[in-house]
């Protein structure tokens, strides 16, 4: 089976979990657009359910795939929120921003009862760090903010290259939010929570890809079969 099949099956086993009325938080990525397209074939089918998408393209997507779609100013809440990650830890701590989707995903994450993370086993990680970190950030002031950021590094015992991020035509690569990405080549990240609370306390820096305590559980799919780990 490769990759793209395994990250089918994980869409389709989270798919699982999704009841009839439910509100869904959509998440960004190849393996979320899976479960957009899982889920538009229910919907076809008869299902109900209305969904927040964590991106622009997410929202092409499901617009596509006949998926209703809303907004957190319409709703108070989402039952659950399926989406993929860059990396994931033992304690479901997560890095996620690969695709550059983090704000969002992040914002409609913590408006969900759970959040299930879908993902081939190669993001199964002991440690995360080995993925570059995305940190979004301001234009406006980077110096001073990836200065800050390099303090922040320290203080948590990390270290690494920076870059911001470009798009695949040369250019800087803006989020949907008009915000610039900053990658950061860590290695290892030993302490997530302490990085992630550091990194959010600097002004210029509008969000981080470490997500802890958000997932709540992951559905890893492998060559020996789906491995679903629920947070302790
Ligand atoms: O910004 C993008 C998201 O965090 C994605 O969920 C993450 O990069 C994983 O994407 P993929 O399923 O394509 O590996």
């Amino acid at each position: 089976m490769n990759m793209d099949q395994l990250k089918r099956q994980a869409a389709a086993r989270a798919l699982d979990e999704v009841r009839d009325g439910m509100q869904l938080g959509l998440g960004t990525g190849s393996t979320a657009k899976h479960f957009v397209e899982l889920l538009g074939e229910r919907v076809a089918a008869g299902l109900n359910v209305i969904g927040v998408p964590t991106s622009e393209a997410t929202r092409a997507d499901a617009e596509r795939c006949g998926v209703p779609l809303t907004t957190l100013d319409e709703i108070d809440h989402l039952d659950i929120t399926v989406d993929g990650a860059d990396e994931i830890d033992p304690q479901l701590n997560l890095i996620k921003g690969g695709g550059g989707a983090l704000l969002r995903e992040k914002i409609v994450a913590a408006a969900s009862d759970r959040m299930i993370v879908i993902a081939d086993d190669t993001k199964w990680v002991p440690t995360l760090g080995r993925f570059p970190l995305p940190v979004e950030v301001i234009p406006f002031g980077l110096g001073a903010t990836r200065r800050a950021i390099e303090k922040a590094f320290v203080e948590c015992g990390v270290s690494g290259q920076m870059a911001v991020r470009k798009a695949k035509d040369g250019h800087v690569f803006v989020t949907d939010g008009g915000h610039w990405i900053v990658d950061a080549q860590l290695g290892r990240i030993a302490d997530p929570a302490s990085l992630a609370k550091a990194l959010s306390a600097i002004p210029g820096v509008v969000e981080h890809g470490l997500f802890i305590g958000l997932a709540s559980s992951a559905v890893l799919a492998g060559g020996e079969g789906i491995r679903v780990i629920e947070r302790r």
